[in-house]
């Protein structure tokens, strides 16, 4: 046996993974040479990134040698370390934009241009499923603050989906569940009519079998043995959760989550006196995390660009969101 593949022992290999987004916001993707690692599977392009080569000029390379564009816009998107039994790869992929040249197969691949909600449609190779998730995801995730009346819950939401929120969580620990369900029924209608999803968190009875967009567990609920989350919910739903430490991510992983919130990255005004992370912590967790991680605790939206350059998907608040006067 090669020292390459010998267990955990084994080279991890470094590949740079580009999710071209051209003007129209479709995604270009290639179809893998069939006598390559994967061969026959469709890919984000990319490939090796060669010793002391920074990402960026690794990607650009890559992108010219397998489709003769280069990028002039890169921003993170996820890395995925992911053991396949022949090997062991590391995608740092990175969304890639403002794209130059006319792309075409350098290799003989086939390309195609195809839109987002295409993607979890297509054979891709077993690593890139939480590529495909994070590229879906929005980068904010509001979470609902408390309120005294329907129309002032309902009139903030809107607000923020107005400015571009696209995905919206509904905790209102204070309510019975009629109440609850009333409400989470008339925001639902509210995010449908605009693009943005729903998703409801609260006790068990409520989230099993939902009709919502998906529903977010907390870490109590994630490390309870009882429920199969993952088939009580539709593959169109999503399946969030609640960590704070690596413990909970591991579940979270071996659930079969879609995406999670790590909290608190910093003090926050909503759970006073909690033990914060802080964001150096917060990164090294979020670096392992094999799905796409909202920092939340503590954030603003200044502090978005500077927490997607430390692989977090983006802001998860309640107070950057629900604090705004209108
Ligand atoms: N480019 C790319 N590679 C991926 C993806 N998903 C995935 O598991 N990989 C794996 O990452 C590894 C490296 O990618 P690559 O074969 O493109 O490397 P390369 O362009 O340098 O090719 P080469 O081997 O001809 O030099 C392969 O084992 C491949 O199976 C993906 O979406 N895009
Ligand atoms: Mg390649």
């Amino acid at each position: 046996m090669s020292s390459e593949n010998r267990g955990s022992a084994r080279k991890v290999v470094h590949v740079a993974v580009a999710v071209i987004r051209g003007e129209d916001g479709r995604i270009l993707i290639a179809r893998r040479p069939d006598d390559k690692h994967m061969g026959g599977y469709w890919e984000f392009p990319g490939g090796k990134v060669e010793e002391g080569e920074l990402i960026t000029a690794a990607l650009n390379r890559e992108l010219k040698e397998e489709l003769n564009i280069e990028a002039g816009h890169f921003q993170k998107l996820i890395s995925i370390r992911h053991d396949y039994s022949d090997k062991s790869v590391y995608l740092d992929t990175w969304w890639a934009e403002d794209i130059k040249g006319e792309p075409r197969g350098n290799e003989g691949q086939e390309i195609k241009w195809v839109e987002l909600k295409e993607l979890p449609e297509l054979d891709f190779p077993p690593a890139n499923g939480p590529i495909v998730t994070a590229a879906l995801l929005p980068t904010r995730y509001m979470i609902t603050g408390r309120f005294n009346a329907a129309a002032e819950l309902l009139e903030k939401v809107g607000y923020q989906i107005e400015q571009g929120v696209e995905l919206v969580q509904f905790r209102a620990p204070w309510l019975d569940e009629v109440t609850y369900q009333h409400l989470a029924r008339e925001l639902h209608h509210l995010c449908k009519e605009a693009g943005a999803s729903l998703l409801l968190k609260g006790g068990s009875e409520l989230l099993v079998n939902t009709w919502c967009d998906g529903i977010h567990l907390t870490s109590e609920q994630l490390l309870q043995e009882e429920t199969n989350w993952q088939s009580s919910s539709r593959p169109d739903q999503w399946l969030a959760a609640s960590c704070h430490n690596q413990e909970q991510i591991d579940r979270a992983v071996s659930m079969g989550v879609d995406f999670i919130t790590l909290s608190p990255v910093l003090p926050t005004d909503s759970h006073p006196g909690c033990e914060v992370l802080g964001e150096a912590k917060a990164a090294e967790l979020t670096e392992r995390c094999p799905l796409p991680v909202f920092w939340l605790g503590g954030m603003k939206l200044t502090n978005e660009a500077k927490l997607i350059d430390s692989g977090a998907q983006g802001i998860a608040a309640i107070g950057a969101f629900w604090s705004q006067v209108q």
